[in-house]
């Protein structure tokens, strides 16, 4: 049962007024609802509440969610208890209009305002099916944003009828973990004939989801005559149900089984070519490297080292020993301070080789690997997957390209580079809250709805003691400023976390619980292989699933300590650079680490950086565990399983950092973290996991 869902599409007829419009929708889907109890979700066609056309644009524009329309939308859905998607409208935002999609939660709540992306603009020739002449970007403003609701059980991609063209689209959509793809329509009738059902059909077989699309019911008397047909079309992509051209209801239930059903029976995912093609979403503005540009690097720089093709055959060692003087073989190692000093050719090998460090059948779990890989597909994963080379090219390419504007940089090698300059500070620190946002909105959510806990005010003294720290060593610095204002924030979650958002983000833990069982089967694979890196790794998967499967509704108080050590790290930072830099290097080179994790000279900082604020953190983290009364029980059901392990609380802690260095990429976390291990007492105890370098270290 869980997997079905009911959904109605109104084919419903539009006039000329607003408010007669939305009446007849509202009272439409009543009626719906009365007949069909089992109804969950009710559908809207485009411009359902106003005549379709480049005219009436701004005649009919209202805001967002406070016009009337939306207002009458969001008390039908909680008073029905349903889900809406609200068609199309046209919304005004300052002097721009846009033509949107909203949709409801059956609380009333917005839950996705989707604008269309692709303007239909058009112009066929009265010759070919009577032709159409439309343009709606002459009026409009295009949306930028893909839009993923969660309905029920499932993730649902919104576009708005030209948007279905756009194969693109349907595959983020995809990407994203969608299993249905909607779009309010307003087709023509000049290409509806050819194109509607087609273009369904395309999108349910390109990528295995159900596509619905509604559209306004013909009115050959009207200016712009729409097509009609609303469908359902199943992962198949068989018509599973289609409106005529009038006035129509239809009520359908949706057995989201049948996705399943189709991807395992015909794995084009899994088949998918990642390393010779990308479907990737881009920030607004963002471009691909431009043909010759790679031609353009070449002369640019320095000409005096080359690469080491793939054949190199050190197979799974670190990523980053890709560059060897030429001609002098392994001995030698080309220091790279920054990315953007590397050629093109460089950083896609690069790419390759992170990419094949990774194991696609260690993360066979598609749902899991989803939803980790769609949340803007940050390359610090929180669960620390690489993301595919084919992304990993484009943004190193771009990181090269303009390492300046380039904004994931700092998702990449800069977020703990730019921690050691003083300048990057504070984005340090909005990385560091951005990475964990979703984790503490779940815990200020918990907190509201449960009522009069504590987790809250813990959570707010660990920002206090940091602040008080903060203070004694310096006078102000930009980080006080952020934390000040996240404090605030976090005592007013509602102004800054919408509780629908968290809601359906954080409902399905189901998610945690499949990665945490994976991993602990994992962690017993390779106990069983003994090697030492895997189990590392895994540990620290293990760990990571292990949390967030129990702090399902329990206080995620791990992750105030992790944050406390992002914030120590930055503290550090500024201490350490401000008062003695020269010092400071010379602790990095007392690191040691061998030669080829000279690529990256920050690697070795990031060591030091590392090892110091584990050491300073975990002293305030020891000391909250063990505050009686309340913190100790937090972890009871964890030791448990902790002890199955002959892990403790104090491995795990350090485990977890190793997830960092994990995330990093595979290899150099292997090569950094163990030998930040042999440098650090407290590391080597715990983790005296048999791990032997090649080059013991000594610090001089
Ligand atoms: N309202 C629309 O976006 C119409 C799109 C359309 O008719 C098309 O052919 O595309």
């Amino acid at each position: 049962m869980a997997n079905k869902l009911t959904i109605a599409l109104l084919q419903l007829p539009v006039g000329g007024e607003v408010a007669s419009n939305v009446r007849r929708a509202v009272d439409s889907v009543r009626k719906l609802k009365a007949e069909n109890p089992k109804l969950q979700l009710a559908i809207l066609p485009e411009s359902f509440n106003a005549p379709y056309g480049q005219e009436h644009f701004p005649k009919f524009a209202e805001q967002v969610p406070t016009g009337p329309t939306c207002q009458a939308l969001s008390k039908l859905a909680r008073e029905l208890g349903i889900y809406i998607v609200g068609g199309s409208i046209v919304e005004r935002e300052g002097t721009k209009l846009y033509n949107t999609c909203t949709v409801w939660a059956p609380n009333g709540s917005l839950i996705g305002r989707h604008r269309k992306i692709h303007l239909f603009t058009m112009s066929i020739e009265p010759a070919n099916a009577g032709g159409v002449e439309f343009d709606e970007a002459a009026v409009l403003t295009a949306g930028s944003e893909p839009t993923v609701v969660q309905i029920g059980q499932q993730k649902v991609g919104v576009g708005i009828c030209h948007d279905k063209r756009f194969e693109e689209l349907a595959r983020i959509y995809r990407n994203m973990g969608c299993s249905m793809l909607v779009y309010p329509s307003a087709f023509c009738i000049c290409q509806g004939p050819m194109h509607w059902e087609l273009l369904q059909r395309a999108r349910a077989t390109d990528n295995q989801v159900f596509v619905v699309t509604c559209s306004p019911a013909r009115d050959n008397m009207s200016g712009y005559v729409a097509y009609g047909h609303s469908m359902v079309v199943n992962p198949w992509a068989q018509v599973q149900r289609e409106a005529g051209e009038g006035c129509e209801f239809i009520v359908e239930e949706i057995d989201f089984d049948m996705v399943e059903q189709v991807r395992r029976q015909i794995p084009i995912f899994k088949q998918r070519r990642t390393d010779v093609y990308a479907t990737t979403k881009l920030s607004l503005g963002q471009k691909l490297a431009p043909s010759g540009f790679e031609q353009a690097i070449a002369t640019k720089r320095n000409q005096s080292w080359s690469m080491a093709t793939s054949k190199l055959a050190f197979g799974a060692s670190i990523a980053l020993v890709l560059w060897v003087w030429a001609g002098a073989g392994y001995g030698q190692v080309a220091f790279v301070r920054h990315l953007s000093e590397l050629r093109i050719r460089e950083l896609k090998d690069l790419a390759v080789r992170m990419q094949n460090s990774i194991n696609p059948e260690k993360y066979a779990c598609e749902s899991y690997f989803d939803y980790v890989c769609s949340r803007n597909r940050p390359l610090f994963s929180i669960m620390g997957h690489m993301p595919q080379m084919s992304e990993l090219i484009q943004l190193l390419t771009e990181l090269q390209n303009d390492p300046a504007q380039f904004e994931a940089k700092q998702k990449l090698l800069d977020f703990f580079i730019s921690c050691n300059s003083q300048h990057a500070l504070e984005d340090c620190y909005r990385e560091t809250f951005e990475y964990f946002k979703p984790l503490f909105g779940y815990i200020v959510t918990k907190n509201m709805t449960q009522g009069g806990s504590h987790e809250l005010d813990d959570f707010l003294g660990v920002l206090e003691r940091f602040v008080a720290r903060t203070h004694r060593d310096r006078e102000s610095n930009p980080i006080l400023d952020k934390l000040a204002t996240y404090k605030q924030k976090f005592k007013t979650p509602r102004v800054y976390f919408h509780a629908g958002d968290l809601d359906r983000e954080y409902r399905n833990l189901r998610i945690y619980r499949e990665s945490y069982e994976h991993n602990i089967r994992n962690l017993e694979l390779h106990r069983k292989q003994n090697s030492t890196y895997e189990m590392g790794v895994q540990r620290t998967m293990l760990d990571w699933s292990m949390y967030l499967f129990q702090s399902r509704n329990k206080p995620m108080s791990y992750y105030y300590a992790t944050f406390t050590v992002h914030l120590y790290m930055m503290l550090f930072n500024v201490r350490e650079r401000q008062r003695d830099f020269t010092r400071f290097r010379e602790e990095v080179e007392c690191l040691r680490l061998p030669q080829f994790v000279n690529v990256l000279d920050e690697a070795r900082m990031l060591a030091v950086i590392y090892l110091k604020s584990f050491r300073a953190a975990w002293i305030d983290y020891s000391a909250w565990i063990s505050a009686p009364p309340h913190n100790n029980g937090i972890y009871d059901q964890e030791n448990g399983i902790l002890q199955q392990y002959h892990l403790d609380n104090k491995r795990i802690f350090f485990t977890l950092y190793a997830q960092n260095f994990c995330e990093f990429g595979k290899d150099l976390a292997e090569h950094v973290f163990y030998l930040g291990l042999k440098q650090n007492k407290d590391f080597f105890d715990i983790y005296s996991c048999g791990f032997q370098t090649e080059n013991p270290m000594s610090c001089v």
